[in-house]
C-alpha cells in the first residue's frame, strides 16, 4: 500500500471570520483573516506542518473541505465555525464522519456572550476545544494539535 501519510492540516474558518478586523473589534480585536492564516502557517512551520487554509461563508462549501481534508490525508483540522458552531449537526456530522483530529477554536470568549453561543455542535466532535484567546488561540489550537498526532517541535 502507498504511504499516504503528510504533514498538512486544515485551518477552516466559517461564516463572517472574512470579516475578521473590520467586524466587532470590540469582541474580535483587530488582527485580520490574513494575520490568522499567517500566524497558522508559522505556528504550523514548527512543528513540521504545513497549514492549508480555508474560509468559507458557506455550511456545505465547509462541509466539503471536511471531506476533501479525509480524501487528501490530512492529518488534522482546527476549525472555527462561526455561527454555524451554534446550529450545524451537519458539520458535527461531517468531522465524526471523517475520523480526523479536530480542535475547535473561537477567537471570542463565546461563555460570556449570548446563551445562544454557550453550546456548540463542533464541540462535541472536537477534541478540544478553546475560546478566548483572540487569534492567539489559533497558535494554541495548532500546538495542541501536534501534540496529539505526535508531531514534535522543530529546533
Ligand atoms: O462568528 C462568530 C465568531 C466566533 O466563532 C468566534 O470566533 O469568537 C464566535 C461565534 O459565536 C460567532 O458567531
Amino acid at each position: 500500500m502507498a504511504n499516504t501519510t503528510t504533514n498538512t492540516i486544515y485551518v477552516l474558518n466559517g461564516p463572517n471570520l472574512n470579516l475578521l478586523g473590520i467586524r466587532e473589534p470590540e469582541t474580535y480585536g483587530h488582527a485580520t483573516l490574513a494575520d490568522v492564516e499567517k500566524l497558522c502557517a508559522a505556528a504550523a512551520a514548527q512543528y513540521g506542518l504545513t497549514a492549508d487554509c480555508r474560509q468559507s461563508n458557506s455550511e456545505g462549501e465547509l462541509i466539503g473541505y471536511i471531506h476533501q481534508a479525509r480524501e487528501k490525508h490530512v492529518v488534522g483540522i482546527v476549525i472555527n465555525g462561526g455561527a454555524y458552531s451554534h446550529t450545524s449537526i451537519a458539520l458535527h456530522d461531517a468531522i465524526v464522519g471523517v475520523r480526523i483530529p479536530t480542535v475547535e477554536v473561537h477567537v471570542s470568549n463565546v461563555y460570556t456572550r449570548e446563551s445562544f453561543r454557550h453550546h456548540s455542535f463542533i464541540a462535541k466532535a472536537a477534541f478540544a476545544s478553546l475560546c478566548g484567546f483572540g487569534i492567539e488561540g489559533y497558535r494554541l489550537a495548532i500546538s495542541g494539535l501536534a501534540a496529539k498526532i505526535g508531531a514534535n517541535a522543530i529546533a
